[in-house]
């Protein structure tokens, strides 16, 4: 135990700290409620700013500053270790160019573009790792292929009726984004016209990177990743596995297109199904919990836009200080940063012994591991 009572075991955490080029500013914080009040607003481009690796400066200091307060966990060594995501993938990132400088060469197809596809592309657009002609989709839906072909983006009828042919053929990189039990019968459209040459990435949950290269030539590029919805306004948190013939170039054409939108980390692929329950299913837990505590505020006398108003900031400003507060790149402890709200015999005591008695720690807990257990039986 240290001098703070906490024990430095608690401490393994080895997630990269987020310093990307999305950005807090007024420009994109007006474009971002844009984005919130219509799916299909006009999309907002940090180009606006005086330059993203400027910005990315800012987020530094801004880091550095938010740290200030926790000096002592800096000194208890509560901090964890730098693990700055621009330094994934392991191998061969110098093969190319950050996001933040270039986007990527490659045409990229998605077979399947419903909400975490739109996300996806809207999130690449956004960052300028890809550009509209190099984004094609095959959507089955005339209602969704009119609302994508707004973005620019080239449209292909259905993935299982001549789609997946056209998309092989106008891409580089194949998104599969369609759901788990949609997936057999889009990879048996796809197979005849995958070649070495293809990288593959699956965001389906629970299907595993072996079901996919069985179903595909021999030797296919496979990479399996877990985005979450958040990559719409570049702050997703992504998880990513190589399949047995992805080279150290496909992972790091992985490690750029789902950086361009917020952090990503490799795991490996027994991780995958605990990512799906915690970041790929968590914004939804976020959501519920906005809505809850908003609520909780109405009860108590607070107009609802006022509520909700403060109750995401909350969220958001509490997260930031987890992965910013500790200074050095490193995330602060969770634990040490509810102690300092915590006053004796204040408000938040009481607050926090109630989520206790209603057993809200574990309802979280149960919640990831329903979530990961389910990603399991979709196999
Ligand atoms: N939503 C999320 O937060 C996340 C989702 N994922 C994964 O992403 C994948 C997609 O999920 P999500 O976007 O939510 O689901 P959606 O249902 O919104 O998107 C799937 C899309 O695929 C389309 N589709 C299905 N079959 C075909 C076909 N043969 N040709 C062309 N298009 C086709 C569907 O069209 P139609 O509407 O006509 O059926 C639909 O638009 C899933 O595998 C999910 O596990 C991963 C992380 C987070
Ligand atoms: O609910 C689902 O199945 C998908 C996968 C992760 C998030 N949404």
């Amino acid at each position: 135990m240290n001098s703070l009572g906490l024990c430095q075991q608690l401490l393994p955490c080895s997630v990269p700290r987020r310093s990307s080029g999305a950005c807090a500013c007024p420009v994109r914080d007006s474009s971002v409620a844009n984005l919130y009040s219509s799916w299909s607003a006009s999309l907002w481009s940090c180009q606006q700013h005086k330059g993203v690796k400027q910005h990315k400066r800012h987020k530094r200091a801004q880091g550095c500053a938010a740290g200030l307060p926790f000096r002592e966990a800096q000194h208890e060594s509560l901090i964890t270790q730098d693990l700055d995501d621009d330094d994934e993938p392991d191998a061969s990132s110098s093969d190319i160019a950050r996001p933040e400088q270039a986007g990527l060469p490659d045409r990229i197809g998605f077979l399947g573009a419903g909400k975490m596809g739109e996300a996806l592309i809207r999130g690449f657009l956004a960052s300028g790792v890809s550009v509209p002609s190099n984004i094609s989709a095959s959507v089955r839906n005339a209602e969704r292929q009119r609302a994508l072909s707004m973005l620019g983006i080239q449209i292909f009828g259905s993935a299982t009726d001549g789609g997946a042919a056209e998309i092989a053929a106008n891409s580089d990189i194949i998104i599969l984004g369609v759901k788990p039990h949609q997936m057999d019968a889009v990879l048996s459209s796809l197979a005849p016209h995958v070649t070495t040459n293809h990288l593959i990435i699956s965001i389906a949950a629970g299907i595993r990177i072996s079901s996919i290269e069985n179903a595909l030539p021999d030797a296919t590029h496979v990479v399996r990743v877990m985005p979450n919805t958040p990559c719409l306004i570049r702050e997703a948190a992504s998880a990513y596995v190589l399949g047995n013939h992805a080279t150290p170039l496909d992972a790091s054409r992985t490690f750029a297109l789902m950086r361009s939108v917020g952090v990503a980390v490799t795991v490996e692929e027994r991780m995958m199904d605990a990512v799906t329950g915690l970041s790929g299913s968590g914004p939804a837990y976020v959501f519920l919990m906005v809505e809850a505590l908003a609520d909780g505020a109405v009860a108590s006398g607070l107009p609802r836009d006022k509520a909700l108003f403060l109750a995401a900031q909350t969220v958001a400003g509490a997260s930031r200080m987890v992965l910013e507060g500790g200074g050095n790149g490193g995330i602060a402890h969770p634990a040490l940063l509810k102690d300092h709200v915590t006053s004796p015999a204040g408000t938040t005591i009481a607050g926090l012994a109630e989520l206790e008695a209603c057993g809200v720690r574990s309802a979280f807990m149960r919640a990831v591991k329903a979530a990961s257990r389910r990603s399991e039986e979709l196999t």
